[in-house]
């Protein structure tokens, strides 16, 4: 018989806490998620870092607890804390430029670092960002992975727009990250890429509604507590804009650099423009932009209708003296493979080749 929601809880709340109460009477609970195959997660929040670090048996012991219950095939509980990040949190030893990794577990609060660190086994650190919502950040970030992987590149991608997941979607995958330890989590892999999205954590349906340090917080842990290698390349598909997540990855990862796409209409130019001098201002190379829904081609006529305008991008970069990558056209296609979670990459025809050149472009300048 499937387990409910409220039997787990009743569970939790036997876990008592060390300075009082219990996990689920203090409300530390966080995106509690039952699947049909009876595999349930969620997160521990502690309020501030220094219980995280104390709750560990807490985890285990949550784990344990729910994992024994009648309708559970597998628990998986991550703890991590509300203040991820306090400003005169003691710091570590720096470790920056040594090639290991920080000491950031699932199963303990990842501890402050003094400086942007490798993520261990892994080459290239690659973002892809957007200054506005809409124009096919996530679409660019999923075929490219794709694209790489099929060009024989190891690919890792992380969905780091915790707020609005949508990676589970677009690459087709519901299995959930398994944790054999409670410290380092397993990637999924889809198409070929290894996957990590809050979205395979969450119901899809329940709004994620979690403050700053909180999504700092998940970043990091999909950052440094994920058995990523070995991998040539790890993509990080962006929340838009130029918030808390890409402040973190600045500080907190040695990064190879961001992509910045956009439409060619002249509101998600100036948008784009802005998050071009954010990741200037804190010193991550903008490796190139990519025109997204470039031109409209009529599958019946072949006619091109340039929809949001014509060349923005390329003109854009020239300007900024940055690379133009390519360009993406708009099709019903890539919308209809991206909500299939078939990114349309894998296939064969003019997108799918639009996005092996952007692949190949990035292999070329030693960036894939
Ligand atoms: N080239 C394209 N042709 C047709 N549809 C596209 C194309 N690129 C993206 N789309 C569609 O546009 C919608 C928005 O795309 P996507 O979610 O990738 O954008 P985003 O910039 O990541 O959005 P968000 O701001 O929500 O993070 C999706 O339905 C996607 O399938």
């Amino acid at each position: 018989m499937a387990v409910s929601k409220e039997q787990i809880l009743e569970t939790l709340a036997g876990v008592a806490v060390p300075d009082g109460g219990d996990l689920v009477s203090r409300d530390m609970i966080r995106g509690l998620m039952v699947a049909a195959d009876g595999k349930v997660s969620f997160l521990i929040e502690a309020p501030t870092p220094e219980l995280a670090g104390t709750l560990e048996p807490q985890r285990a012991a949550a784990q344990a607890a729910v994992a024994a219950l009648d309708g559970v095939s597998h628990a998986t509980v991550i703890l991590t804390a509300h203040n991820a990040m306090p400003k005169n949190a003691p710091q570590p030893a720096p470790s920056a430029g040594t090639g290991e990794p920080p000491a950031l577990k699932i199963g303990q609060h990842p501890k402050p670092q003094d400086g942007p660190e490798k993520i261990k086994g892994v080459d290239r650190v690659i973002a892809i960002a957007s200054g506005k919502g809409g124009v096919g950040k996530s679409t660019v970030a999923s075929n490219l992975a794709v694209a790489l992987a099929k060009q024989g590149r190891k690919v890792g991608l992380i969905d780091a727009d915790v707020l609005g997941p949508s990676q589970q979607l677009m690459m087709g995958t519901r299995d959930r990250p398994k944790s054999d330890d409670g410290k380092i989590m397993d990637p999924v892999v889809a198409h070929g890429v290894k996957l990590v999205s809050i979205g395979l954590f969450v119901d899809p349906d329940q709004a994620v509604v979690w403050r700053g340090p909180l999504i700092t917080g998940t970043i990091q842990q999909f950052l440094f507590s994920v058995n990523w290698g070995p991998l040539d390349v790890l993509i990080i598909d962006l929340p838009p804009g130029t918030g808390d997540v890409q402040i973190t990855l600045a500080q907190k990862v040695l990064m190879s650099g961001a992509l910045v796409v956009s439409t060619p209409q002249d509101v998600a130019l100036i948008d784009a423009h802005k998050a071009i001098d954010m990741f200037q201002k804190v010193r991550i190379p903008v490796l190139g932009l990519i025109e997204n829904m470039s031109m409209y081609v009529c599958p019946n006529c072949g006619h091109e209708d340039h929809i949001f305008g014509e060349g923005g991008v390329r003109a854009e970069s020239e300007r900024m003296k940055i690379p133009f990558l390519g360009e993406i056209p708009l099709a019903r296609e890539v919308r209809m493979a991206g909500d299939t979670g078939t990114p349309i990459a894998l296939g064969e025809g003019p997108v799918a080749e639009a996005y092996q050149r952007l692949a190949r472009e990035l292999i070329n300048g030693g960036m894939g």
